[in-house]
């Protein structure tokens, strides 16, 4: 029997640390590619093996557990890994199934007993008896909603599909769903922000972005190539992500002399957009983050800036108490599921639970409350999350309203974004502005602009 590619390997090992302790693959993957040292060819198959098995676990739970005969908790979870990367391999590459069988079996020689090999064998020859087509079918069989079905296709846990159905319904497009989740599995491009005042969008080898005029998409390559990313003058970041901060720093003139808080700022992503929108317009900017290793990558986020901001490591739901009505703006960028940004984080959508929104939307509140709190009267916000789920979106701002009456105002949100981007970003009419990965290409943010009254 051959030797098991390193590629194999890799893949196996970081989707199994990314189920035994919770590891992030897109910030294991690359430092383990680095360590083996594989070529440009096999590191491609490695982040395909990894990232792809990852999405697509959920589908492939279901072939297994066809082509077994047992549900997949009966089976070995380090033995199912090895069963669902190797479906990634016969179900959704073109990869020749010897070799795909005989590898997997050699890994599953190497994470669990002799017997476990000859089910391994088992279960991959059933598979290999039958199309892609064929399993595709069988597996489909077994929905017994339209949202199973969608859950199945296209690998996302059945809550998820409920929440996007949900969310995109309160739109008045609940039929974009499975444009939705498709998107999903796309891994996005990269995209990049030319920090204003310090780069230009000119100067990287890039696209610019379709809507956030500081932005560029990279056709591919390493970002760390170009000098304005080494240097931190340009930064990675989603472009909605960057229409977000500039929702805030462009909502009205910048009168000069302004305080910005970014209340929720590590890593410091759209803290460095702000700063920089901050300097050029007289403002300055404090940055806030309450986790001490995110602070200090906020620290490095804005050590560009002379000065540098003041980073502060506060609990953000006490931010009303110790500093009421000080800010003319503040961006609440809110801890979330992250459920709008799936297509960047495979394993994500495995990880989450409708009790995580629960105890995140608690959380959301007393952030916006917080901030509503320490805004000078006048002043306005952005509350933002990479979530579509309306439970951590306009039932936040909702409760506000609610709680605050007449001292707050919701800013035609769309209407702003408008005056920022060229292109037609078509938003449905609302108050707040909702991105999808499928209309917009950016991730699923929402962000609703409030203004506090005099
Ligand atoms: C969505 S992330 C912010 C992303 C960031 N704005 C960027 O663009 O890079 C939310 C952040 O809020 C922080 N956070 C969570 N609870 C917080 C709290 N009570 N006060 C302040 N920050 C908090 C998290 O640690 C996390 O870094």
């Amino acid at each position: 029997m051959s030797a098991v590619q390193p590629a194999r390997r890799i893949a196996l090992d970081v989707i199994l640390a990314v189920r035994e302790s919770d590891a992030y693959a897109n910030l294991l993957l690359p430092v383990r590619l680095q360590r083996a040292k594989l070529s440009e060819a096999d590191a491609g198959l490695a982040t395909e093996l990894t990232y792809g098995t990852l999405r697509r676990q959920g589908y492939y739970d279901v072939v297994i557990s066809i082509a077994a005969g047992r549900p997949v908790d009966k089976i070995d979870p380090a033995i199912l890994d090895v069963l669902r990367l190797a479906c990634h391999q016969l179900l959704s590459m073109r990869v020749a199934q010897h070799a795909a069988v005989d590898e997997s079996v050699q890994l599953a020689k190497t994470v669990g007993s002799n017997s476990a090999t000859g089910f391994v064998n088992g279960v991959l020859r059933t598979i290999t008896r039958s199309t892609v087509d064929e399993w595709q079918e069988r597996a489909l069989a077994t929905a017994k909603n339209d949202d199973e079905h969608l859950a199945i296709l296209h690998s996302h846990p059945v809550w998820i599909i409920r929440a996007f159905r949900a969310a995109l319904a309160a739109e008045g497009r609940a039929d974009e769903i499975a444009d939705l989740v498709e998107a999903d599995n796309v891994a996005p491009r990269v995209s990049l922000v030319a920090l204003p005042g310090n780069a230009t969008v000119e100067e990287l080898d890039a696209y610019a972005s379709t809507f956030s005029p500081v932005g560029a998409t990279l056709d591919g390559g390493d970002p760390l190539q170009l000098e304005a990313v080494r240097t931190g003058r340009a930064r990675v970041q989603d472009e909605g992500s960057q229409l977000a901060a500039l929702a805030l720093s462009r909502s009205r003139p910048i009168v000069a002399g302004e305080r910005w808080l970014d209340l929720c700022a590590g890593p410091g992503g759209k803290a460095a957009l702000l700063a920089a929108e901050a300097a050029v317009g007289g403002a300055t900017l404090v940055a806030n983050e309450v986790v001490p290793a995110r602070a200090e990558l906020v620290r490095k986020a804005l050590a560009v800036f002379e000065p540098a901001p003041v980073v502060w490591e506060l609990d953000g739901t006490t931010v009303g108490d110790d500093h009421a009505e000080e800010f003319d703006r503040i961006l609440i960028d809110a801890p979330c599921t992250g459920l709008g940004a799936l297509r960047r984080r495979p394993e994500a959508r495995w990880r989450k639970s409708p009790r995580d929104v629960a105890h995140l939307s608690g959380l959301q509140s007393n952030l916006l409350n917080a901030a509503i709190a320490a805004l000078k009267p006048g002043g306005i916000l952005a509350y933002v999350t990479c979530s579509p789920h309306l439970a951590e979106s306009k039932v936040i701002v909702e409760g506000a309203i609610k709680k605050w009456g007449s001292a707050i105002e919701r800013v035609d949100t769309p209407a702003v974004l408008g005056t920022i981007t060229e292109s037609q970003l078509d938003l449905p009419e609302s108050l707040h502005a909702q991105l999808w990965p499928h209309r917009h290409g950016t991730d699923a943010m929402f962000i609703q602009l409030i203004s506090k009254a005099e």
